[in-house]
């Protein structure tokens, strides 16, 4: 990461403990912001763990952790952070109308003609009763009210499960218009990884509470390599992140940057969800990567 580059969130050897399990441990990370940064890993991997701690829900066990250069107070989220947990924080009983009017009595940082024009946008009836909606309807709601408080840095808990293709076609390009033009940080965990490579900016992966990848796409793309072939591989065994098989060929995901000259073999470039998919089927520590 570039030293340019203004962080949202700086953890050091962050970890968390719930009664005697880890669930995070000895995580070091810089999120940058104007960036949206994709947090991936198998489920109990930590992430919502480490999206509570940046929030300032969860106390560290130990380790350090800065959002906006201060330390988190682990009772309350700072006024720059808006947070969608997965468990959406909405009132059944209002109206969409209503959830917004109540927003805005309690963000002072709140734009309720963004907040209305984004409700439009997303075809979610203002006068609704959000326990009435569907489940899909409801996340965008979410959706609106993190982003109508302005934030600095919004994370969404698996903000797309409940989302039809095109709405999440248009979340995705919200967030993504978002980060550009007002340079709010986004940090979303999710499963759906074919959608993330078109968005994201940088990527995260946790694996077992530890990070096991952190670095912008483009470095992470630029520092694989898929190699299909038969026979002896034509790299270090050390270098091998993922090996599988498809019809008669060997497909590897090697962590390598230069060209593969070797008869037999052909390369190419990986997308990020071959490189995320690669390092959870191989969830050891020998593989962790972390890009600067
Ligand atoms: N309140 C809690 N009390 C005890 N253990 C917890 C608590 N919350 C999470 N854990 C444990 O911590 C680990 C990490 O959980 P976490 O919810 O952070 O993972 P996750 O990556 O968000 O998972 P998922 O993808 O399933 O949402 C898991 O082993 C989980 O069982």
């Amino acid at each position: 990461m570039g030293s340019e580059e203004v962080l949202a969130v700086r953890a050091h050897q962050l970890a968390k403990r719930y009664r005697r399990r880890w669930a995070l441990r000895g995580c070091s990370l810089s999120l940058p912001q104007n960036r949206v940064v994709a947090l991936v890993g198998h489920n109990g991997a930590g992430k919502s763990t480490l999206m509570g701690l940046i929030a300032g829900l969860l106390k560290p066990t130990e380790g350090e952790i800065e959002v906006f250069g201060r330390r988190p107070s682990g009772t309350g989220a700072p006024v720059e952070v808006a947070y969608v947990a997965q468990q959406k924080p909405l009132y059944p009983g209002l109206t969409v109308a209503e959830s917004l009017r109540f927003a805005a009595r309690m963000n002072t940082r709140w734009d309720q003609d963004y907040a209305e024009r984004l409700i439009r946008a997303a075809e979610v009836p203002l006068d609704g009763k959000v326990g009435k909606l569907s489940g899909g309807q409801r996340t965008r709601v979410a959706l609106v009210l993190a982003l109508g408080k302005r934030p600095g840095l919004l994370m969404l808990d698996e903000p797309l499960a409940e989302l039809d293709p095109l709405a999440r076609e248009a979340t995705m390009r919200t967030l993504q218009e978002e980060s550009r033009q007002h340079g709010i940080g986004v940090l979303l965990s999710s499963h759906v990884l074919e959608e993330l490579g078109t968005v994201c900016d940088h990527l995260v992966l946790l694996g077992n509470g530890r990070v096991r990848l952190d670095g912008s796409v483009a470095d992470l793309v630029a520092g694989h390599r898929v190699l299909r072939g038969d026979g002896q591989p034509p790299v270090a065994p050390g270098e091998i992140i993922d090996s599988s098989r498809s019809g008669h060929e060997q497909v590897l995901l090697t962590k390598r940057s230069g060209p593969v000259a070797a008869p037999g073999w052909r390369e190419h470039t990986p997308r990020l969800n071959d490189i995320a998919l690669a390092y959870m089927r191989n969830n050891d520590d020998d593989n962790a990567e972390v890009a600067a």
